[in-house]
This record gives C-alpha cells, sequence and structure tokens, in this order.
C-alpha cells in the first residue's frame, strides 16, 4: 500500500512484488536513474549561467542542434546506468546507434535495455521552463551473455517492464510506473530524498485542456483540424482551455493531473509528426494507461505498434481517455 511522504528507496522495498522480475534488479535500474536525475537537477537549476547554456555545437542523428544540457544529462544517465551492472544496452535520442554495455565480462548477467530520452524540451531549456528526462526499460529478448541486438530495443511497447519520466519544474520529481499504476516522488533538494507525494496518479476520464502546436494548424489532416475546432466551439462543457508548454512530459504531466489531452499529429511538414516511438511514445503511453488514461497514433494503440527503427517517429495522442476517444473519432473520419 503506497503511504503518502514514505521515501522512494521504502516504496521500492515495500512494493517489491509489483515487479514482476527481482526486486533488487528494479531497485538498481531505479536508483541509477534516480541519481543521474539528482546530477541533471543541479545542472538544469543552474541553466542560465554561461557554461551550461545553449548549443554544444553538434547536430544529432535527427537533425537537431544538440544543446549542452542534452549532451550533459546523455552522459550522466549513460555512466550511471552502465555503473549499476544490470543493463546490456541503452538507445538514446542523442545516439545514432544503440550503445551495448562494453568492459564488462562479456557473459555478464545484464537482462535490460533502456530507451532514453536524456533531455525532454530542449528548445525551452534557456527560457527557463520545465524540461524532463523519459525512460522506458524491457528485458532483453536475446540470450543473457551474448551482446545485445537491435532486436532488444525494436520490442512493442507492451512489453515495457518499467517506465517514466523526471520533471525539472518548479519541484524535482520521478513519475514511474512497473505495471501496478502510476506513482510520483518528489525530490526534497535540501535532503536529496524523494518521496512519495502524488500516489496513484490517474488521468480523469474527461478534461478541459488540449495541447497541441496550433501554429502547425494549416499543415494537419482535416480530422485533427476538426477536433481542434470541436475544443474551440462554445458547447456544454467546452471550450476547453489551450495549454501548451512545448515539453512533452511537462504538458502530459499536467494534463495527467487536471485532465486533458496532448497531440502531436502528423502533418504535411512532417509526414510521420515529430515525436519518437521508442524513447517518448511508448513510455509516456506506458504511464498514461497505468493511470488509466490512452495513447495512440490517432488510430491504433501506441503501445501495440510494432517498432522497425530506433529514431522513428510516430502521431501521438495522449490523455484522458475520453477526450483520446473522442479525437480519434474525427480521425477516422478521413483516409489515413
Ligand atoms: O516545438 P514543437 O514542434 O511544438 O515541438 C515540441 C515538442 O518537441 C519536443 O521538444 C521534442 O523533444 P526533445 O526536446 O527531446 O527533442 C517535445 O518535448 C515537445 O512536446
Ligand atoms: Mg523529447
Ligand atoms: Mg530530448
Amino acid at each position: 500500500m503506497a503511504t503518502k511522504n514514505q521515501s522512494l528507496g521504502e516504496f521500492i522495498i515495500e512494493n517489491q512484488n509489483d515487479f514482476q522480475y527481482s526486486s533488487g534488479e528494479l531497485s538498481r535500474l531505479i536508483n541509477s536513474i534516480r541519481l543521474a536525475a539528482k546530477m541533471v537537477n543541479h545542472e538544469v537549476n543552474k541553466a542560465g549561467l554561461v557554461d551550461i547554456t545553449g548549443s554544444a555545437g553538434e547536430i544529432n542523428t535527427q537533425g537537431e542542434d544538440q544543446q549542452k544540457l542534452d549532451v550533459f544529462a546523455n552522459d550522466t544517465f549513460i555512466r550511471t546506468l552502465t555503473k549499476r551492472q544490470i543493463v546490456c544496452g541503452i538507445a538514446s535520442e542523442e545516439n545514432d546507434d544503440f550503445i551495448t554495455i562494453e568492459g564488462q565480462r562479456n557473459d555478464h548477467g545484464n537482462k535490460y535495455v533502456v530507451a532514453m530520452d536524456p533531455l525532454d524540451g530542449s528548445s525551452n531549456i534557456d527560457v527557463n521552463v520545465s524540461v524532463g528526462t523519459i525512460f522506458s526499460i524491457y528485458r532483453r529478448i536475446t540470450p543473457v551473455g551474448t551482446p545485445v541486438q537491435l532486436e532488444d530495443f525494436l520490442q512493442p511497447g507492451n512489453m515495457q517492464v518499467a517506465a517514466g519520466y523526471i520533471i525539472y519544474g518548479t519541484s524535482t520529481m520521478l513519475v514511474y510506473t512497473t505495471g501496478n499504476g502510476v506513482n510520483g516522488f518528489t525530490l526534497n533538494p535540501s535532503l536529496g530524498t524523494y518521496y512519495l507525494s502524488h500516489p496513484n496518479m490517474t488521468f480523469p476520464d474527461d478534461g478541459n485542456i488540449y495541447s497541441v502546436n496550433e501554429g502547425n494548424y494549416s499543415h494537419f489532416p482535416q480530422g485533427v483540424k476538426d477536433y481542434i475546432k470541436y475544443c474551440q466551439t462554445e458547447e456544454g462543457d467546452r471550450p476547453y482551455t489551450s495549454r501548451y508548454i512545448g515539453s512533452l512530459v511537462s504538458d502530459i504531466h499536467r494534463n495527467m493531473i487536471k485532465g486533458g489531452i496532448y497531440m502531436y499529429p502528423r502533418s504535411s511538414k512532417a509526414k510521420e509528426g515529430k515525436l519518437r516511438l521508442l524513447y517518448e511514445c511508448n513510455p509516456m503511453a506506458f504511464i498514461a494507461e497505468q493511470a488509466g488514461g490512452s495513447a495512440s497514433d490517432g488510430h491504433e494503440r501506441i503501445l501495440d505498434l510494432k517498432p522497425t527503427e530506433l529514431h522513428q517517429r510516430v502521431p501521438f495522442f495522449c490523455g484522458s481517455k475520453n477526450m483520446v476517444a473522442k479525437a480519434e473519432e474525427f480521425m477516422t473520419k478521413y483516409p489515413r
């Protein structure tokens, strides 16, 4: 039973049966994420000071200008995950190819692969708006003791054993699921400890917030245009309120607490949308569903999609289940 204000460490021990594999493995995984998040939080809080602001001068595989904090967060999470001797491979937004955990005996027993977005909402780093980190964890499917393979990462989202995000906002929170509900822990910066502040987080079935970059409106499919018009129409509990931070983690976190829908549809500019299936959509979809919400690409359940590439993009509709169903209703009126 989740008790408010218990520490993350106590919670993991008390709820060890929630994890389908050994609790020791889960705590080592979560502990490495917890540690890296504290180090990134420390740097995020300095954003605005010269040494941590701006471009790192590199372009990542997605053609994005890597920010210094993207690189710092990427290096920090890779280092802590590697040290714990539990992960055999890492896929990151900031690395072209997946990373095979080297240097340990080839027959190491590491059984997990992690896909991650080390710094989500990069465009908001220098303007003091909340950003995040997103992680998705799978059990490898290739034999333990052999080098990790691409297929270990291209598992459908419904095979995730754990997923979550860290939000670096007015406070720093770690929110995660192992398939038994969603719990949120707030970092007490002076003690350096996370405490259970949001037990059993749930998405209200309905809400009155819609989150989409309306600047792309003219490029959206007709179904999306119709749904946005529906949200803006004066009728019943509408019009809804438009809220868009431009950090996926922050927009979904707010909508999970207040009720709402986040959309990053495909458009004539971005044929498959912008968000990446492995380390943005799958983990946020797992969280959303575990909190009673839902997530689709406008037609199909995100968690049932079979990934084909590490950095593939998919259209994303996520949030209060009745709002996602309504958006899908408009989408399915038109051919895909
Ligand atoms: O500026 P746009 O096109 O609305 O995109 C905003 C979206 O892109 C992202 O910043 C993509 O994530 P990264 O910052 O990790 O690349 C999301 O967090 C956000 O929801
Ligand atoms: Mg992102
Ligand atoms: Mg990112």
